[in-house]
């Protein structure tokens, strides 16, 4: 196993880029511990498979340095690289038996034949796969095929990475769930450097302990989902996780106050820069209420969600969600929303700007 540095990384698809735009994966700088567990959740597009690709070696990058540990693995084949992959769709060997498919990569080691056995059942046993070993995998369903691609991804315990690119979209929903706790069990017993591509957030956020979020060919944030939550490093992060998204408001910030249209709202805490940004409060932090201090809102629906409620309202022109419990009964007469201070984030060019003396 190792830690994974990427270098001044980059990647243009194009043979002469000319600018920005013409890079799927901008200017990147990271490290990946050894043995922790990464989910990479972003949009389509964003260029997630180009990172991952150019990690395992299928793809050069057109800039920069991968290193394993303290070696630089850049110019090293995949096969080099001691790696197990894999992708959204299966790749198995159909005159193959099941048994003998998730032996493949063990043999290709030299591994003895008692131990195989005994790794090819513990796996088979993780894939709910024991009862067809000896079937030929021809014939199996699309799904049963990708449980086996996940298994010969499983079946090595010496690998450097597991890199998993959508491993469940062909995996019907009961099954994806399973698969997802026995990655994680995986991850705990052997302590493997595990990246997994998803652009689904709730897929991202069981999975890993800390989550790489791309946006545009760039890493926006990588946290825990405790701190995606809390504290979005970018507008994207506070849009595209959590449901519904952050609010946003257009604001004029001056030390701890918000000026938001004619209201002017306490931030909680100071902050440096003065000037035009924007102010971001997740449903979960919006109260909503009758009279009183806050802003001015106008109630348009509640959406019934079954763990809570969702209010959506008009706050001065800004379509605004807030979440309340199921049990609360919600006033018709709503003309007020009010945030909780430990809920605002403050945003400039779309970054996040911490407040004055926050512990980074
Ligand atoms: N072989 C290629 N040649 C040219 N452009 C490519 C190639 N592969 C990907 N791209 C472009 O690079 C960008 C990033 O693509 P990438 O597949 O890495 O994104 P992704 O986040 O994995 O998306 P998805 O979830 O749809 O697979 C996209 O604009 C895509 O069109």
């Amino acid at each position: 196993m190792a830690q994974i540095t990427l270098d001044d990384l980059a990647h243009s698809y194009h043979p002469n880029p000319s600018g920005p735009d013409d890079f799927a994966l901008k200017q990147l700088d990271m490290t990946w511990r050894d043995g922790e567990a990464y989910a990479l959740l972003g949009a389509s597009g964003c260029g997630k498979s180009t990172l991952l690709n150019i990690i395992s070696g299928l793809l050069h990058p057109s800039q920069g340095r991968i290193l394993f540990g303290e070696r630089d693995v850049t110019n090293a084949p995949t096969a080099d690289r001691n790696i197990a992959q894999v992708f959204q769709f299966p790749v198995v060997y159909d005159t193959m038996s099941v048994r003998e498919n998730l032996a493949f990569p063990l043999k290709n080691r030299g591994m003895a034949g008692q131990e195989i056995a005994e790794r090819v059942q513990k796996v088979a046993a993780m894939i709910d796969m024991e009862a067809v070993l000896d079937r030929k995998a021809r014939g199996l369903t699309a799904d049963a095929k990708q449980k086996i691609s996940l298994g010969r991804g499983m079946v090595r315990e010496d690998v450097n990475a597991l890199l998993f690119d959508e491993p469940l979209t062909v995996i019907d929903p009961h099954m994806k769930w399973e698969l997802r706790t026995q990655l994680k069990k995986l991850h705990r017993d052997f302590g493997h450097t595990m990246i997994y591509v998803t652009h689904d957030q709730t897929e991202a956020l069981t999975f890993a302990d800390k989550v790489v979020v791309m946006h545009d060919g760039r890493v926006v944030q990588t946290g825990t989902p405790q701190d995606l939550f809390e504290k979005p490093a970018h507008t994207f992060v506070g849009y595209f996780i959590g449901s519904p998204g952050m609010n946003l408001f257009d604001a004029d910030i001056n030390g701890r106050t918000a000026r938001i249209g004619d209201a002017t709202l306490d931030l909680g805490r100071p902050y440096a820069a003065s000037g035009r940004m924007q102010v971001g409060v997740r449903p979960e932090f919006v109260r909503v209420g009758t009279g009183g201090d806050g802003l001015p809102a106008r109630i348009r629906r509640v959406e019934d969600v079954g763990r809570h409620k969702i209010v959506r309202l008009d706050v001065m022109g800004v379509e605004t969600a807030a979440i309340v419990g199921e049990d609360a009964t919600i006033p018709t007469d709503i003309d007020r929303v009010s945030f909780v201070p430990e809920g605002i984030n403050v945003y400039a060019d779309a970054w996040r700007v911490a407040p004055q003396g926050e512990t980074p």
